[in-house]
């Protein structure tokens, strides 16, 4: 078996799926096979194993313990895509597996074990501090929590488990017991943590963008990495918070406020819970919701797709339009408006004293406009933008730094043929809708053409479409946005959370 054979067999593996696919690759050059006849002991109770085992083809059973003072464990059995074993927590195995059949397993050493530790959600070699700020901004922690290295739960493993859940305000569904075999699909991590970091870009609120990118990246997190992300439907339900200080606990009938000594530094964490809708051969299927305060305030559907051939025909041809590095990034445009004469004075003097904060995308816009946000143009906008820094190769990982970049211009749009002298807005993204055509980088330079149809009933409509450099439609997209004109002056919209 060559190591592309292994990598797929790995995606069947429900253990392996939140390591980021680097992670695997190692993980599939470091296994070793072992073969064993029917009857065989592949691990003897006590002592020393070898490492993890992945059942590659045949059975196995999981015995029960002769030791007196234990609870008499039931047996198990063990096929494909099935793993036991020790890691790195100990050397010393606490159950006999017996082969039932003829079989084969693949071994992860113990010194390759760390391997299966989750550093950062998209690159195991990498930390946090060698991100680009999108990969941070992107980043989970998941909190469910498995113990990976034993296949029978100790009672600390199990305290931990608890209160973890109790964190995620989860309702105890699964009796667990001391010595029970993890074999129960609902352990594996489905709910994960993001927060907004104080250099992320939030518009007052927390921006869809980041609601987008994150649930996506939750969502992807439970599905094996063959399959990605190939569309996915969003609402927008109520504005996220960031600055509060309190968290609701719900815990079955038990309800209440909680001071967080954590949230003393403005990180709401926004809690991330995936429902794992289907899982099939070619696609997989899932449903995020994004809760603050136990409200959900964000709803993503996202379905997944392994890559095959097929039909292949574009009709959308990328607009000619000048190349990224002839054109001003935002912050050259910010510079040149503060010094530019045509503009009105008072208008220069507004955006001088806006606080500036670079977001960690980087946007070059085609038509660079000589007017101001309450100048009438067309409803439509082209621009480039690519995320700041060099991302990890995962294509899950571009796939949401995307999502997060799509929603930063693009209802904004609709607004354009309505600005006039003293226009103001109060506008919000309602729903976002994205298909992945073909694979790209996130770090390398996109085409975002965006038209708005139309708008009606305080609600503006947009269409985008995205090409990589080479002309090719990467991604379409719509959305929704409520447009208002506000009531008061400053209308920046605050999380009723
Ligand atoms: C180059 C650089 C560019 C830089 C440009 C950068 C652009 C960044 C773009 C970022 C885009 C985003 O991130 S948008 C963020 C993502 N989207 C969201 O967060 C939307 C979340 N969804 C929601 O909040 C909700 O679902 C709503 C508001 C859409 C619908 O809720 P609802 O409760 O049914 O709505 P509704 O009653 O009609 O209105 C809500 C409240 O607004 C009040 N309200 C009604 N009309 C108005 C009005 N004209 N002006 C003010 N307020 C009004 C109502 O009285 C009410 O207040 P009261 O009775 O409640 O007090």
């Amino acid at each position: 078996m060559d190591t592309d054979e292994v990598i797929e067999f790995f995606s069947g593996v429900q253990l392996l799926q939140r390591l980021p696919s680097s992670s695997l690759k190692k993980i599939a050059e470091s296994v070793v096979v072992k073969r064993y006849e029917k009857g065989e002991y592949v691990v003897r109770d006590g002592e020393i194993g070898e490492g993890i085992y992945f059942v590659w083809e045949g059975e196995a059973e999981v015995a029960g313990s002769d030791h007196a003072e234990e609870e008499e464990r039931p047996e198990f059995q063990l096929k494909r895509y099935d793993c036991f074993g020790h890691g790195t927590s100990t050397l010393f195995q606490k159950a006999e597996v017996i082969a039932l059949t003829k079989l084969t397993c693949l071994v992860l050493p113990h010194e390759h074990c760390t391997l299966l530790q989750t550093k950062s959600i998209w690159n195991a070699d990498k930390t946090v501090d060698k991100c680009s700020l999108v990969e941070n901004i992107l980043h989970l922690e998941p909190l469910e929590f498995v113990e990976l290295y034993v296949y029978v739960i100790s009672a600390d493993t199990l305290k931990v488990f608890i209160r973890l859940l109790i964190l995620a305000c989860l309702r105890i569904t699964n009796e667990l017991h001391y010595g029970d075999v993890i074999c129960d699909e609902s352990l594996y991590v489905n709910i994960f943590r993001g927060i907004t970091l104080p250099d992320a870009p939030k518009f007052g609120k927390v921006f869809g963008g980041q609601f987008l990118g994150q649930a996506l990246a939750a969502a992807s997190k439970t599905v094996d990495y063959l399959k990605v992300v190939h569309s996915l439907h969003s609402y927008f339900l109520l504005v996220g918070d960031f600055n509060s200080k309190y968290i609701f606990l719900e815990l079955g009938d038990f309800k209440s406020w909680y001071y967080s000594h954590e949230l003393e530094n403005n990180l709401v964490p926004i809690i991330y819970e995936v429902h794992r809708v289907r899982d099939g051969n070619s696609f997989a299927t899932r449903r995020v919701d994004a809760i603050q305060k136990g409200i959900v305030v964000f709803t993503l559907l996202a379905s997944f797709k392994k890559e095959e051939q097929g039909f292949d025909h574009q009709k959308s041809a990328m607009p000619s339009v000048p190349d990224p590095e002839k054109l001003l990034s935002l912050e050259e445009l910010r510079d040149r408006r503060l010094t530019d004469p045509n503009l009105p004075r008072s208008y220069r003097i507004r955006v001088a004293a806006k606080s500036f904060v670079p977001w960690p995308i980087e946007i070059k816009f085609c038509e660079p406009s000589s007017g101001t946000n309450q100048s009438k143009s067309p409803p439509s906008l082209r621009y480039w933008f690519r995320a700041k820094g060099k991302l990890s190769d995962d294509q899950a990982l571009h796939r949401c730094a995307v999502a997060y970049a799509s929603d930063l211009l693009f209802s904004s749009v609709s607004l354009n043929p309505h600005r006039k002298k003293g226009f103001r807005s109060a506008s919000l993204s309602l729903d976002h809708s994205m298909w992945f055509h073909r694979s790209f980088r996130a770090d390398d330079w996109l085409l975002y053409v965006i038209a708005s149809p139309t708008s009606y009933h305080g609600r503006g409509f947009v269409l985008g479409e995205m090409f990589n450099r080479n002309g090719e439609l990467v991604v379409s997209l719509t959305q929704e946005a409520l447009l208002r004109t506000p009531k008061t002056p400053n209308p920046a919209p605050v999380s009723k959370l």
